[in-house]
């Protein structure tokens, strides 16, 4: 008995004195959730664990008035008080809704649904990268001219809080370039796949049991995913996206556990890497599957973990690392955004972050390291390693991005891969091109 008034005591309202003096209930803060599957119950269930830590911060409870599904027919196991509702015009003609957060899938009607939350005054928080990468800047400005709050930390790297990290706390750097591992499905696969010697399939279906994979995971394994992220970075670090048809993208389809094992015996490990830099004034990024020597950071970066570098001009580079996908990563940057909605530092502009940077120290893009896996013609590569044991039918260079480009045009058989980190081969030379 006792433990059950306790309970509602918890439960229910604190109290606070009003103006006249007298004790009334504190009013809460009523947020509605769009889509209930990984993301969405994180978000619930941390509100109902996290309660107390909200209330004194925010001052206020927290209550999650209603949450939007598309089947209604499924047991969501929702507390009795919450509007369960597939019709989003129920929850958006709620009495009162002060934040709507959305964890539903694509870019429609994900958009719509938050810009019509935005014109009727609330705070919206999203985690759905596909629809922010296209539409983010659109809907800032909107939430700017409605002095509403928009919060995206999820939809970069999980519960890495890399957005935050740049909007709030790198306001004077002028940042040079973003790199790192931004999707935990790809690295979660290539890491089962090279320590487990699972399949490609296999260690895909785990990753979608354990709630990392995109309801369509097409975008995790072709590279989709990280690109939408980097288009999300690119735009809050260099105030501009590069055209998105000149980001090359590329996924770990194409890897194979063969490819896997003979990196492994250079002491070189496959990683999806999305990188993003100013060249001359102009923003340039790419996607694709990459070696990393032991030497690199990121050769470390195993599973579902994600890894952002951050070079700017004063602090030099800082690095974050940490899970980049599942249900309670995921909920640690949706309530965080929570925070700042409520506290109203999530409002764009409020950031002091400069919209535009002076590209003056741009740097000059570099000849890279490259593995070229069983080139067409080894004689093309007078220098090439192909006397190698371990890397029988396959050559080192040093090239640029242009070379490579026509190397992989006339090798079409040919797997290239960009190697990051020290590599170097004793009694071996490196083609330079
Ligand atoms: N999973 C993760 O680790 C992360 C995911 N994200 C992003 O968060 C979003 C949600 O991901 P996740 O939770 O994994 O996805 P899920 O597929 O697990 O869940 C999607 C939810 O959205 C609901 N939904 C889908 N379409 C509609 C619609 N048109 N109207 C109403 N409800 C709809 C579904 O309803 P129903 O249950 O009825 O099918 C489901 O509850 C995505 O944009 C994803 O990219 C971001 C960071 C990490
Ligand atoms: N599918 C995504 C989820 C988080 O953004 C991933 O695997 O990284």
């Amino acid at each position: 008995m006792e433990r059950a008034s306790l309970f509602f005591i918890q439960r229910s309202s604190p109290l606070e004195m009003n103006q006249k003096g007298s004790w009334t209930r504190m009013s809460s803060i009523k947020i509605a959730i769009l889509g209930f599957g990984t993301v969405g119950q994180g978000v619930y269930k941390t509100i109902e664990t996290h309660q107390k830590e909200l209330e004194s911060v925010l001052g206020k409870k927290v209550e999650v008035a209603a949450v939007l599904i598309k089947n209604k027919e499924k047991d969501r196991g929702i507390h009795p008080g919450v509007l369960v509702t597939d019709k989003f015009e129920e929850i958006i003609d709620l009495n009162q809704l002060d934040v709507v957060v959305e964890a539903i899938v694509g870019n429609e009607p994900a958009y719509t649904y938050l810009q019509r939350a935005i014109q009727r005054g609330c705070h919206v928080i999203t985690a759905n990268k596909e629809m922010f990468a296209s539409y983010g800047t659109d809907l800032k400005e909107l939430a700017a001219q409605h002095d509403v709050s928009i919060g995206f930390e999820a939809t970069v790297a999980g519960g890495v809080p890399v957005i935050q990290t740049i909007q709030q706390l790198l306001n004077i750097n002028r940042i040079k370039k973003i790199e790192g591992i931004l999707n935990g499905t790809s690295n979660y696969i290539l890491s089962e796949m090279r320590a487990k010697g699972e399949s490609f399939s296999a260690a895909l279906t785990a990753a979608q049991e354990k709630g990392y994979a995109e309801a369509d995971p097409t975008n995790d394994v072709e590279g989709f995913d990280a690109f939408y992220k980097l288009m999300i970075l690119s735009e809050i670090a260099f105030g501009g996206k590069p055209d998105w048809e000149r980001v090359p993208r590329e996924g770990i389809t194409a890897i194979t556990r063969e490819q896997i094992e003979k990196a492994e015996k250079l002491g070189l490990r496959f990683k999806l890497i999305a990188s993003i830099q100013l060249i001359n004034g102009e923003i340039v990024g790419s996607v694709r599957p990459t070696l990393v020597s032991k030497s690199h950071p990121l050769y470390h970066i195993e599973g579902v973990e994600n890894s952002v570098s951050i070079e700017a001009d004063i602090v030099g580079r800082i690095t974050l690392q940490g899970p980049g996908a599942g249900m309670l990563p995921t909920a640690s940057a949706v309530i965080e955004d929570l925070i700042h909605a409520v506290l109203k530092t999530g409002v764009p502009g409020n950031s002091f972050r400069m919209q535009q940077q002076t590209p003056e120290d741009s740097q000059v893009k570099e000849k890279q390291n490259w593995l070229i896996l069983n080139p067409d013609d080894l004689d093309h590569f007078p220098l090439s390693l192909s006397s190698s044991a371990e890397l029988e039918g396959s050559c080192l260079i040093q090239a640029d991005e242009n070379t490579v480009h026509s190397l992989r045009q006339e090798n079409r058989n040919a797997s290239f891969f960009e190697v990051l980190g020290e590599f170097m081969l004793e009694e071996r030379q490196l083609v330079k091109l």
